[in-house]
C-alpha cells in the first residue's frame, strides 16, 4: 500500500512528510517527501506548551497551552499532506506521530500532542497513530520507535555484518543490527538539542550551522567528564529520554564556542558509551537526522567511532527516515505485526501497537 508518514521531531523546526509504498515487511520503496517549517510564531506557541509540559510533568490538570500547540501541530500536518498529495497523488494510509511535548517512561508517560482525527478528516485519509501507548503499557519505553525500519533499511542495503543506524535529532538514537537480524536500540543521550539551546539562548541563530562555533570552540574535558557522569549512561538495555533530561546551567556566563565544542563531544562521546552496551562493534555506522549535516558532529562521531556513513551517501534521504518510518509502523500496525521488541524498547514481549482513525464521510474502511 502506499503510506504517507509524517514525523515533527523535537526540534520544532517543521513537519517532515513522505511517502513510501509498503506491506510492512520486507518490500519498501521509497517516494516522494516533503517539509513545512513552522512559522516563528508557531515556534513559539510549540515551545510554550514544551515548557509548561515540562512544569506540569504529568501531574494534575493537562496545561491550557497545549490544545492551541496542538491545534497548530494538526493545521501544519494537513498543510503539509494536502501538499504532496496535490503533488503525488492518493494514499491509503497515514502515519502520525505528534508532537512529543513530554517524555516520562519510568511513570508509563509519553505525550504526543495533535488529534488523530482531525488530520484523517483534513486528509480524507485513514491515520493510524498513538503507536507508543501500547509499548509503554507492557512495561516499555514507548521509544524509540523506528528500530523496525532502521532493520528493514538495513535487509534493503544488502548489509552482511553488524550495522548501527545513528539518528541524530534533539536527542540521539541508535539501532543495532546484527548478521542473524539480531536487534539492540536505544536514546544514546543528546543529540543537537543542548547545542540548539544554548544557541538560541545567546540570539545566534537556531542551530550551530555548518558546525563554525564547534569548530572555532575548545572542548573543556573536565566539563565534559561531568557531563559524561550523568546516571542516564550508567543505565544498561532498552532506554529511552526526554529532550529536556540534560541541565545546561554549568554555560551560563561561559564562551559560546568552548560551550557548543564541549556539547558537540558529548553528544559524539555519549555514542561512544554506547558501543560498551552493544554485542559487537558495527562494521559501520550509518549517520541521519539533522546532526548529519554538521561537519564538525560529523568529525567527533568518526574520531569516536571510526567508519561512518552518511544516510545520504548510501542513497537513503537521511532527512526523512522517521517520517518513512512512521508511515512503515502505520502499515505494520494495520497488518496486526509487532512495532517494538524487548530488545528495542525494553517491552515484556514483542508489542503490536497504533490506533486507526477513520476520516469522517469517507466511505471506505481499512482495518
Ligand atoms: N546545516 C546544519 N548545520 C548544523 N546543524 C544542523 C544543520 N541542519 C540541521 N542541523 C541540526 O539538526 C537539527 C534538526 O534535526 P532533526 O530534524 O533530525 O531533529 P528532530 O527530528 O526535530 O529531533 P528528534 O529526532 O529528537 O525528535 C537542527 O535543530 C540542528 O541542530
Ligand atoms: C518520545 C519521543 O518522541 N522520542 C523521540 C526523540 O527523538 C529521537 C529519540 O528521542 C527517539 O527516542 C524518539 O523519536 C523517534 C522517532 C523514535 O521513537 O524512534
Amino acid at each position: 500500500m502506499r503510506v504517507m508518514g509524517f514525523m515533527s521531531g523535537t526540534s520544532l523546526d517543521g513537519v517532515d512528510v513522505a511517502i513510501i509504498e509498503t506491506d510492512g515487511r520486507d518490500d519498501v520503496v521509497q517516494g516522494a517527501t516533503g517539509f513545512a517549517a513552522f512559522s516563528d510564531g508557531e515556534r513559539a506557541i510549540l515551545a510554550r506548551a514544551t515548557r509548561d509540559a515540562l512544569a506540569w510533568n504529568g501531574y494534575g490538570d493537562q496545561p491550557a497551552s497545549l490544545a492551541g500547540a496542538a491545534g497548530v501541530i494538526e493545521a501544519a500536518h494537513v498543510l503539509a499532506g494536502r501538499d504532496l498529495l496535490s503533488r503525488c497523488g492518493p494514499v491509503d494510509l497515514i502515519g502520525f506521530h505528534g508532537q512529543t511535548v513530554l517524555h516520562r517512561p519510568e511513570r508509563g508517560l509519553t505525550l504526543q500532542i495533535g488529534d488523530p482525527q482531525v488530520v484523517a478528516d483534513g486528509l480524507g485519509v485513514p491515520v493510524v497513530a498513538q503507536m507508543r501507548q501500547d509499548d509503554l503499557q507492557a512495561g516499555g519505553q514507548g521509544a524509540p520507535l523506528v528500530p523496525a525500519y532502521h532493520a528493514a533499511l538495513a535487509r534493503s542495503l544488502g548489509c552482511l555484518g553488524p550495522v548501527a543506524f545513528l539518528n541524530i535529532g534533539g536527542v540521539a538514537n541508535l539501532t543495532w543490527i546484527g548478521r542473524d537480524g539480531a536487534l539492540v536500540a536505544f536514546d544514546t543521550g543528546p543529540g543537537n538539542g543542548l547545542i540548539d539551546e544554548v544557541v538560541q539562548a545567546r540570539g545566534v541563530g537556531r542551530y550551530d550551522d555548518g558546525g563554525r562555533l564547534a569548530r572555532a570552540g575548545q572542548v573543556d574535558q573536565e566539563r565534559l567528564a561531568k557531563l559524561l557522569e550523568h546516571p542516564y549512561f550508567r543505565g544498561r538495555g532498552a532506554r529511552s529520554l526526554d529532550r529536556y533530561d540534560f541541565a545546561l546551567d554549568w554555560a551560563e556566563g561561559r564562551k559560546l564556542e568552548d560551550v557548543v565544542a564541549t556539547l558537540t563531544a558529548f553528544t559524539a562521546e555519549a555514542v561512544g558509551l554506547a558501543l560498551d552496551h552493544l554485542p559487537d562493534a558495527p562494521d559501520i555506522w550509518v549517520l541521519c537526522g539533522g546532526g548529519a549535516h554538521n561537519p564538525a558532529m560529523v568529525d567527533a562521531l568518526r574520531q569516536r567511532l571510526g567508519a561512518c556513513r552518511l544516510a545520504s551517501d548510501l542513497g537513503l534521504r537521511g532527512d526523512y527516515i522517521e517520517a518513512e518510518a512512521m508511515a512503515y509502523l502505520a502499515a505494520r500496525s494495520l497488518a496486526g505485526l509487532p512495532l517494538t521488541w524487548p530488545e528495542t524498547t525494553g517491552v515484556r514481549t514483542a508489542s503490536t501497537g497504533g490506533r486507526l482513525w477513520q476520516p469522517a464521510g469517507v466511505a471506505h474502511t481499512l482495518g
